[in-house]
């Protein structure tokens, strides 16, 4: 892959010769510093302070070991990380996840993508993320309580409300984070906002289990108006059965959407009378039981296995919810080909290089990630507000003001993409807007920074 650019296909060249074997996070710089060409050729400041490698390189990395005893008496070892990749516009900000993918190029990608995603929220928040390669399926709930109880004993040393500020992500919710908040008490005696995605009675904001999912629709809603056309009579595919796909779901029923496909990582089930969401809750939030169960509860319905097949259902909007790299070329191309019009990413970086490709030269409204999963993190800095002020606000007003923050971070992303000669690249649009806030306080900070 090149570069137009010989300084942006230096600094590339540098990343994928100290991160070598780190296929999630060369790919997530790579898409980023193709969009960001205009900006940088118009504003030589920024190659001059080398911006971009020292955006490229985390401020710092910690791995560590997570030691647990399992319910028969098993010592067990995983590996924990946190990267704290950039702080020049606020604390720290950015989800754990417990998944046995989960490596230095996962939390690495997502760290990096998370700094630009938290610039777009407008809110003081600067970008981390973290994990583990602990697999929380079929573990005990006091498995789970053990290991995060474990994790967040190392942890702890290196977060705070003011430094950084960790929240769920797949396969932590708000079970997890009561636990790891739980920990993070015990061990430092204060009582204060050092995670989001709190339960609602010990500081949590309402509308954080709802937000990202919400948020995408809300965005989505947004780019359709912008084509004068809706959510309304759409049919609607939604990738993975977590928090981000079922809210996603719920809320493009609500705007007048079917919903016809759901998944997880065995397979997807299809329901063309629409999916009934209160058995997916009770199936996935509840018992915690496999998608596959929907089909053996409503009638019509049927699962198929294997979680690919979910891009050949034909539907007039996509909403890749569940893990990255989800859509790739072959995907793409069935989703286009059954007349898929929009594509609105909640997951992280769902789609390869590629699809993307794809989708734009097939005239996808296409909602990127950054963007367009921003709802969750942009809510968490609401929870971080409300902290401070040790005040809890209704559901509607955080509602509201996430619905604000959406618009905004569309409407930003659309202006910034035309300004730079890109009208109607999303991409382009709100990886520029995202980069530019993050540079200009790095370039006032100084080079030491
Ligand atoms: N939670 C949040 O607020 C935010 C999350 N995101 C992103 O959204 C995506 C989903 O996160 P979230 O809903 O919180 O996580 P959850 O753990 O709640 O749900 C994840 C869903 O995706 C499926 N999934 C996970 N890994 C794979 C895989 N390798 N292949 C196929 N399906 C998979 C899971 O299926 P199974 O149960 O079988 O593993 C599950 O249905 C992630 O990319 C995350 O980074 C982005 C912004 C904010
Ligand atoms: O709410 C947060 O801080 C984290 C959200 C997140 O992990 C994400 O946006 O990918």
């Amino acid at each position: 892959m090149s570069l137009k650019n010989a300084y942006l296909q230096k600094v590339y060249d540098k990343v994928v010769a100290k991160n070598p074997n780190e296929a999630e996070f060369q790919q997530a710089v790579y898409e980023v510093l193709e969009s960001i060409t205009p900006a940088i050729e118009k504003n030589p400041a920024y190659e001059k302070a080398n911006i971009i490698e020292r955006m490229v390189e985390p401020e710092r990395m910690i791995t560590f070991r997570v030691t647990w005893v399992d319910d028969n008496g098993n010592v067990q070892v995983n590996r924990g990380f946190r990267v704290q990749f950039n702080s020049a516009i606020g604390p720290y900000k950015g989800g754990l996840r417990l998944h046995p993918s989960v490596c230095a190029s996962v939390i690495k990608f997502l760290g990096f993508e998370q700094v630009l995603k938290n610039s777009l929220t407008t809110l003081p928040m600067g970008g981390g993320k973290g994990g583990s390669d602990f697999d929380p399926k079929g573990k005990s709930d006091m498995e789970i309580m053990r290991f995060c109880q474990s994790f967040m004993t190392e942890l702890a040393k290196h977060i705070g409300a003011d430094t950084d500020v960790p929240a769920g992500d797949i396969g932590v919710g708000a079970r997890e984070v009561g636990y790891l908040f739980g920990q993070y008490k015990r061990l430092r005696n204060e009582f204060t906002g050092v995670l989001t995605g709190k339960g609602l009675s010990f500081g949590g904001s309402l509308v954080r289990t709802e937000a990202t999912g919400y948020g995408l629709c809300y965005f989505v809603e947004e780019m359709l108006k912008d084509s004068n056309t809706s959510f309304a009579g759409k049919e609607v595919v939604v990738s993975g059965s977590g928090n981000v796909a079922i809210y996603a779901a719920e809320k493009a029923m609500e705007l007048g959407a079917k919903v016809i496909a759901m998944s997880d990582s065995n397979g997807y089930v299809v329901d063309e009378a629409g999916i009934k969401l209160d058995v997916v809750k009770q199936i996935k939030e509840v018992e915690r039981k496999r998608i596959k169960e929907y089909a053996e509860r409503v009638e019509g319905a049927q699962y198929h296995e294997g979680c690919k097949g979910i891009w050949t259902v034909k539907c007039d909007i996509a909403l890749p919810c569940a893990t990255q790299n989800e859509i790739d070329l072959e995907s793409a191309k069935a989703l286009v080909a059954n007349g898929c019009k929009v594509v609105g990413e909640g997951a992280n970086m769902p789609s390869t290089i590629d699809a993307i490709n794809y989708f734009l030269d097939n005239k996808v409204l296409f909602a990127p990630a950054k963007a367009a999963n921003a709802g969750g993190v942009a809510t968490s800095g609401l929870e971080m507000s409300q902290n401070s002020e040790r005040l809890s606000w209704t559901f509607e007003e955080v509602d509201a003001k996430l619905h604000s923050i959406m618009v905004n971070i569309y409407k930003n992303a659309a202006t910034t993409a035309k300004e730079y000669g890109f009208e109607g690249n999303l991409v382009v649009g709100a990886n520029i807007a995202g980069f530019l806030k993050v540079a200009d306080a790095m370039l006032a900070q100084g080079y030491a920074y």
